[in-house]
C-alpha cells in the first residue's frame, strides 16, 4: 500500500533574531499519523520552530507546505481553520467554566457559522455531543461537569488536549505537554498520546527523553537550529553526532 502524502512538509526554514540564526535552514516532513518529536538541546530553536509552523513568527526564508498547499504566509487563523491545532497557545482555559463548556466554547468556534441554522436547543446538543467525544478521546468524559479550576495539572492538560481535539486537527502542535506533570500523571498523558497517535499527525517537542522515545515514530534533533538528524528512535538513539551534541549530556 502506497504510504499517504505528509501532512507537514519544512524546506529550508531560516529564523534570525540579530546575528542569532535561530532556525537554520530547516527541512523536515512529518508524516500523516503517528508521532514526529523535535528535542534538541536548551535554546537549540525548538519552540521558534513550532512558533514558524503555526503562524506565529514568519521566517526570514524556506517555504511550509500543510495538508498540500502552501501556508508560508498564511496568517494564523487561516492555519487553523485548515486544521493545524497547538495546544500550548490554550492553556489559558476559563477556570469557572466547566470542561465540557471550556471544550464546547472550542467545538463552537472551530465550527465557524455550522450551527447558524439549528435552533438554539439542538445546537447546544450538537455542541455538547462534539465536546463529549473530544473529552472521551482524552479519557476525561468522567470530569465533564467539573469546573475546569477545579481540575488537577494534569486533567487540565488533558482538557487543554481536548480543546484542541476539538477543532478536528490534521496537525496537533505540542509544546512540552508533559512539563510540570508528576509520575503518575507523565504516565496516564503517555497512555493518551498513544492513543492519539494512531488517529492523529502530532509533532511533539518535549523535554522528557524517556517519553519522547516511548512514543515517538520518528525524531528529529535540532542543535544551534540545525536538523543534525531525523530517523526513528533506535537510529537517533545510535546516532554519534546526536550523542555527542545532545544525549552524551544525560549519560
Ligand atoms: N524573540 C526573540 N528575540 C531574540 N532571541 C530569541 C527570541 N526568541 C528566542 N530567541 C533565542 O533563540 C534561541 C532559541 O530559542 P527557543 O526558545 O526556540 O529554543 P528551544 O529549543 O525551544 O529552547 P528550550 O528547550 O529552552 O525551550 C535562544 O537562544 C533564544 O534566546
Amino acid at each position: 500500500m502506497a504510504e499517504p502524502a505528509p501532512i507537514l512538509q519544512l524546506e529550508g526554514l531560516r529564523k534570525r533574531f540579530g546575528g542569532l540564526a535561530v532556525t537554520d535552514d530547516v527541512s523536515l516532513t512529518v508524516a500523516a499519523r503517528g508521532i514526529h518529536a523535535v528535542i534538541g538541546p536548551n535554546g537549540a530553536g525548538k519552540t521558534t520552530l513550532i512558533h514558524q509552523i503555526s503562524g506565529t513568527l514568519a521566517p526570514d526564508a524556506g517555504r511550509i507546505r500543510f495538508a498540500g498547499r502552501d501556508i508560508t504566509t498564511l496568517p494564523l487563523h487561516r492555519r487553523a481553520r485548515l486544521g493545524l491545532a497547538r495546544s500550548f497557545q490554550i492553556t489559558a482555559v476559563l477556570p469557572g467554566f466547566s470542561a465540557l463548556e471550556n471544550v464546547a466554547l472550542a467545538v463552537q468556534s472551530g465550527a465557524g457559522s455550522s450551527f447558524r441554522f439549528c435552533r438554539p436547543a439542538a445546537a447546544e446538543a450538537r455542541l455538547n455531543t462534539a465536546a463529549l467525544a473530544a473529552l472521551a478521546e482524552v479519557g476525561l468524559e468522567h470530569r465533564a461537569a467539573v469546573a475546569a479550576g477545579a481540575l488537577s495539572h494534569g486533567e487540565k492538560r488533558q482538557l487543554e488536549l481536548a480543546i484542541a481535539l476539538a477543532l478536528q486537527p490534521r496537525l496537533l502542535l505540542l509544546d512540552e505537554p508533559l512539563a510540570g506533570a508528576g509520575p503518575e500523571e507523565t504516565e496516564r498523558l503517555i497512555g493518551i498520546l498513544r492513543r492519539l497517535k494512531s488517529a492523529y499527525a502530532i509533532l511533539l517537542v518535549e523535554h522528557d527523553m524517556q517519553a519522547v522515545f516511548a512514543l515517538a515514530d520518528r525524531i528529529s534533533v535540532l542543535s544551534l537550529g540545525r536538523v543534525i538528524a531525523t530517523g526513528t528512535p533506535e537510529a537517533i538513539r545510535a546516532d554519534p553526532e546526536v550523542r555527542a551534541a545532545y544525549l552524551g549530556e544525560e549519560e
